[in-house]
């Protein structure tokens, strides 16, 4: 595996893998790497020839008063880990040398971001398209991999690849989770004891929400239940919860079709979000 920090170093390797005719896979983190990063760089390796990560912390991303700073890093772990799963190529930019100079180009994201994430951190993602894009621009993959945990970045990353004719697959690969039913995530580092404790529950009641829309509840019904579970636990806040069609992201009151039920819940040092996808 070799480590490159330079985006220009980057280009250099990447034309000589082209040349040699070699597919490329591309796994984009923000570090701190656990399963959930590993099972997507898993997915990668079985299809390509050369697998490329990157690891870059994106303060376009992050709203004032948010995790940037405190984000966990840890590179030498991360590192070792990538070796522990053949990634050929370890990208790891400083911010400058990402963003070198002053934009001449703005990217801003029109379609499926006034809801969720969108909405509770605006500008988000415009931020993770405006990465996304140039980091796709320096790896130029046959495929970008990334996590369902993340749904609406999948939709909107999707979405951009297709608006931006892009000639590259993206693929979704189901969320990893510890085995309490907690999703994996950078963050979860940044819980207390006593929150870690409660933390699956957030996942339990998606799934009893799951078992209510069985039942035939409708979108309005879906989201109170949600809701007033979430409200019972002793430590933290609601951020959002939503129930829309997936992947476009709208609201229905009727609920057919592929539906998501997400949630954000901030705890003291730690927003954690999750989802289910069902079909109704
Ligand atoms: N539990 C998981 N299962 C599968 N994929 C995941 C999981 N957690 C993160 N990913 C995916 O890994 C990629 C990089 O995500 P990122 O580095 O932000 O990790 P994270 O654990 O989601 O961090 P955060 O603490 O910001 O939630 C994204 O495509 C994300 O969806
Ligand atoms: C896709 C991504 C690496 C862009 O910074 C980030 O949003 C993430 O880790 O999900
Ligand atoms: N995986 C999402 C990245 C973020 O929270 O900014």
């Amino acid at each position: 595996m070799i480590l490159i920090n330079k985006p220009t170093e980057l280009h250099e390797k990447i034309k000589e893998e082209r040349q040699k005719g070699r597919s490329i896979g591309f796994v984009p983190t923000m570090g701190a790497l656990h399963e959930g990063h590993l099972s997507l760089i898993q997915v990668a390796r079985s299809n390509h020839d050369l697998v490329v990560v990157s690891i870059f912390v994106n303060p376009l991303q992050f709203g004032e008063g948010e995790d940037f700073e405190t984000y966990p890093r840890d590179i030498d772990r991360d590192q070792e880990l990538c070796r522990q799963e053949a990634v050929d190529i370890l990208f790891a930019p400083s911010v400058s040398e990402m963003y070198p100079e002053t934009a001449s180009v703005e990217i801003k994201v029109v379609e499926g971001v006034d809801v969720l994430c969108g909405q509770s951190r605006p500008g988000h993602f415009d931020g993770v398209a405006t990465v996304v894009l140039k980091l796709l621009h320096m790896v130029w993959p046959d495929a970008a991999y990334f996590g369902q945990k993340d749904a609406q970045q999948v939709a909107v990353i999707k979405q951009m690849v297709k608006t931006l004719s892009m000639p590259l697959s993206i693929v979704a690969s189901p969320t990893v989770r510890e085995s309490d039913g907690l999703a994996k995530s950078s963050r979860n580092v940044h819980l207390t004891k006593d929150e870690r404790q409660i933390a699956p529950k957030l996942y339990q009641t998606l799934l009893e929400a799951k078992e209510h829309a069985s039942g035939g509840a409708n979108r309005k019904e879906l989201i109170s239940f949600i809701q007033k579970r979430l409200e019972t636990l002793t430590l933290g806040r609601v951020d959002y919860v939503d129930v829309l069609s997936y992947p476009k992201l709208e609201q229905v009151e009727e609920l057919s079709g592929t539906i998501i039920l997400a949630l954000a819940y901030h705890f003291s040092h730690a927003r954690l979000i999750d989802n289910i996808i069902i079909e109704k």
